[in-house]
């Protein structure tokens, strides 16, 4: 049994890594994702200048997910970028992401022109989807601007680059996403990120828990499974073949897994049930993964991938 996978022309020995913003902020925390059984990590958004992000308490942990309001704190992408470069020297041949966000397209193809300066010769994935920068609505909703991004990139950009995508909740809206993204050379979409603007309260204080946003902040977890499965068969469903899809969201065991797979993802990304557990979560969801998989009689993901059944 194997749960090896390609994805954006480069072939990972397992189909798990951590979700973007989620332990992947510093060489510490990267280095932890790489010395686990994930396949491969995925840097923090890197912005053109180092950021401090929004005043604390930013991050809480509920009973079914968490919430986030962290506004984008990051090394900046030159960080990642060092980073990135020196680690693919130790480890000739292996594929990591970087993941870059600017605030507007000029900085978009600004950090794109840093990394085509750089020895970076991983895939990169475009942030089109950060609910948490107070004043800036997420690019991921304004259809013609994701369209306008994703034209001037592909003009400049030629190497495998995907792009994480918000949430949708429309099925118009899925065809009108599909529509775009069908038109560029993307590697895949990478669905989701956290349902943005969710409020969570404690009752006995009466307060809401994280500062920043009067408390509003994006939603992951079991709370958006979902969601997240919704999407990722939606774009399945509508996207060329050739752009693949990561699944994001609700990731807690290899069930989950096994439906994001069912649903039509090539890899799958965890965020807050690796905050919760650690780097150590891959072990557990390898082998739970593999133990359906053999349940099922399925030697590798192609086995089942894409193959969710109707009624
Ligand atoms: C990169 C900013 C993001 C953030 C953030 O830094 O606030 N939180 C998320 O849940 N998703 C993001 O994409």
């Amino acid at each position: 049994i194997s749960t090896a996978t390609t994805l954006a022309g480069s072939n990972f020995d397992n189909c798990m890594m951590n979700a973007s913003g989620v332990y992947c902020m510093d060489s510490d925390e990267l280095l932890a994702v790489e010395n686990s059984k994930a396949a491969t990590f995925v840097t923090k958004s890197g912005t053109l200048q180092p950021r401090k992000g929004n005043p604390e308490p930013r991050y809480f942990e509920t009973e079914f997910g968490s919430i986030n309001s962290m506004g984008l704190p990051n090394n900046g992408v030159d960080y990642y970028l060092d980073f990135v470069s020196q680690d693919q020297i130790n480890h000739p041949g292996k594929t990591y992401f970087l993941s870059i966000t600017g605030f507007n397209l000029a900085e978009d193809l600004e950090l794109l022109q840093k990394v085509t300066d750089s020895d970076f010769a991983g895939v990169v994935e475009l942030n089109l989807s950060c609910p948490n920068v107070p004043g800036k609505p997420q690019t991921g909703y304004d259809f013609e601007t994701v369209d306008a991004i994703l034209k001037a990139v592909f003009d400049v950009y030629h190497k495998p680059l995907g792009v994480k995508l918000p949430p949708y909740f429309d099925i118009i809206h899925f065809d009108q996403m599909a529509e775009i993204l069908n038109k560029y050379p993307l590697s895949y979409v990478n669905s989701i990120n956290s349902i943005g603007n969710g409020l969570y309260i404690n009752d006995d204080t009466e307060t809401v828990v994280i500062k920043p946003k009067q408390g509003f902040g994006g939603i992951g977890g079991e709370y958006v499974k979902p969601t997240a499965l919704a999407n990722v068969h939606a774009f399945y469903q509508r996207l060329n073949k050739d752009i693949q899809i990561i699944g994001t969201g609700g990731i807690q065991t290899g069930k989950d897994i096994f439906e994001h797979i069912l649903c039509g993802a090539s890899m799958v990304q965890v965020g807050t049930a690796l905050m919760v557990e650690g780097p150590v979560i891959f072990e557990r969801l390898t082998a739970e993964l593999e133990a359906i998989m053999a349940e099922k009689g399925y030697s590798s993901i192609e086995d089942f991938r894409g193959k969710l059944n109707y009624l």
